[in-house]
């Protein structure tokens, strides 16, 4: 699995994501395969995902899971209402480091976890296009030849396209205002479905085996359109006969969406498998109050039976002013939190919240810190120290300050501690922002801070602010820019509410 090396806001935020409901609409929405537009949530997210995936071409490693969606909504191949309506659930989801793409795979598993399918392992790194890739989303009316070489272009052979065809069409189903010659108006439906069960389940290829499906891609009365039937049959029945075992059908089917999901351009590299992190370091901010640093720092445990205490320790910057172990201070707050479905499946059912707020000696500021778990059941205290190579503030020239930072009715005013410059410090920050319904993909921009008028010089540091003009409303992540006496320092700030943190 992925290592979380302290700070990674990528891993950061695709934990929070996938493992804590309520931080994200992929860890929710979907849930229970909630009905929409007379299909299911779940069933539009994981048409999106394979639509989106289409566009891979194996031979020349281009396309793949890329969210060009977003630019390719106008083709007949992408037609029903489910595409814009997907990637709107999303809008809020990405930040600078984890784009559409990472979103829509993340989507896709939650889809098949929502409707009671099984758990896909996911590996985040996809990076979005800016443009559409080819039009190569199969559709009903081609004949079989063109369906095989579109799924070996994709990276599927053909048992493997019959079974993804049979897994994807598991869910969900054909909409009669978008395929009127598919589903025609003699149907009493809005949208026919696969399946005479809305669970992603193996009923679909069941019905089909004992000739009761309603499958309009397999029995409908356009011969023309049943796709469904010419893919299913093209081995004489040998790959859906083989699906007809729920055990078979789970295990086919999560490895071959796991394959479509992590279809990427040759070019893109993804991590490891990320599991819920036993220990995870969370919500950091370190910032000048009232003569000292403060330091707020979370650390995030899977809970278990035990009455742990957990213990910040840090060392000094420059100088010496704590005690050769460390300064240290306990946890003033333990907050519990469900986790989301995805890391029940996984057996973790609860985190704990272990929340720290010290004060660092301006003077000798902070390098790193660590935390000590103690279980108190006798057993030696566990450090935790980001794999041995301690959580280190690599610099506390540039900083983030949140209770100088204040939330008004037209968005974040965001405030900006430099320590000591000696000349006036040029600070700005990229701010990732969401798409809108017309254009559902993320943009960005970078924007100058003012001296701050509001907020004097205090503590050693002087203060700049973000302008009105901020675009504040549509914000998902900043990372704050400096050069301060000609050197340049970032710090990423993850994504919070305005005041008091
Ligand atoms: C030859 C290949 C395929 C063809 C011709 C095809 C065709 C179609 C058509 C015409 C619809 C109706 C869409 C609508 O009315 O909104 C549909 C729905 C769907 N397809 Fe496919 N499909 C193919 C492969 C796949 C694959 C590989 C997957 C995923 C693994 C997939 C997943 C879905 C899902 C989940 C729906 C239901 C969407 C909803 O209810 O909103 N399809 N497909």
């Amino acid at each position: 699995a992925a290592v979380f090396n302290w700070p990674d806001p990528l891993i950061d935020n695709i934990d929070d994501q996938l493992y804590r409901p309520f931080f994200s609409p992929v860890s929710t929405f979907a849930l229970g395969c909630g009905q929409r537009d007379n299909t299911s949530i779940a069933a539009e997210w994981l048409r999106i995902a394979y639509h989106d995936m289409a566009t891979h071409d194996i031979d020349s490693g281009t396309g793949g899971l890329d969210a060009s969606i977003a630019y390719e909504l106008d083709r007949p191949q992408n037609i029903g209402v489910g595409m814009r309506g997907t990637l709107e659930d999303f809008l809020v989801s990405p930040i600078e480091h984890v784009g559409m793409a990472d979103v829509l795979a993340m989507g896709a598993i939650s889809a098949v976890i929502g409707c009671g399918g099984p758990a896909i392992p996911f590996r985040a790194g996809r990076i979005d296009a800016t443009e559409a890739g080819p039009e190569t989303v199969p559709e009903p009316q081609q004949d079989l030849a063109s369906h095989i070489e579109s799924f070996r272009r994709q990276g599927f052979s053909a048992t493997e396209m019959i079974s993804l065809v049979a897994c994807g069409h598991s869910l969900g189903g054909v909409r009669k205002a978008d395929f009127p010659l598919i589903v025609t108006e003699d149907e009493p439906t809005d949208v026919k479905t696969f399946a005479s069960t809305v669970g992603f389940d193996n009923t679909v290829v069941k019905e089909y085996l004992d000739g009761s499906t309603q499958n309009v891609l397999v029995m409908g009365s356009n011969v023309t359109t049943r796709s469904d039937l010419r893919i299913f049959s093209s081995d004489n029945n040998a790959t859906m006969q083989n699906l007809a075992s729920p055990d078979s059908f789970n295990q086919i089917c999560g490895d071959l969406i796991e394959r479509m999901i992590n279809t990427v351009p040759s070019t893109v590299t993804l991590t490891e498998p990320i599991e819920p992190l036993d220990f995870k370091v969370t919500d950091t901010f370190l910032f000048p109050q009232g003569g000292s640093l403060a330091f707020l720092a979370t650390l995030r445990i899977i809970d278990s039976a035990l009455n742990r205490t957990v213990t910040l320790f840090w060392k000094e910057r420059t100088g010496k002013f704590c005690p050769d172990a460390g300064c240290s201070s306990g946890s003033f707050q333990v907050d519990s939190e469900a986790a989301s479905l995805l890391a029940t499946l996984k057996g973790v059912n609860t985190f704990k919240f272990y929340r720290f707020n010290a004060a660092i000696d301006l003077a000798t500021s902070i390098s790193h810190f660590w935390f000590e778990v103690n279980n108190n059941d006798g057993s030696t205290p566990l450090i935790v120290d980001n794999q041995g190579k301690n959580f280190v503030i690599d610099q506390d020239v540039l900083l983030f300050d949140p209770r100088r930072t204040s939330a008004t009715i037209g968005g974040l005013i965001m405030v900006a501690a430099v320590k000591n410059p000696f000349s006036t410090a040029a600070v700005s920050a990229f701010t990732t922002i969401k798409g809108t319904t017309a254009v559902p993909v993320i943009g960005s921009v970078t924007t100058n801070f003012e001296l701050d008028s509001s907020h004097p010089p205090a503590d050693g540091y002087t203060f700049y602010t973000s302008p009105t003009s901020f675009l504040h409303l549509n914000r998902l992540s900043d990372t704050l820019h400096a050069t301060v006496d000609g050197e340049a320092y970032s710090v990423w700030v993850p994504t919070v509410v305005g005041t008091g943190v």
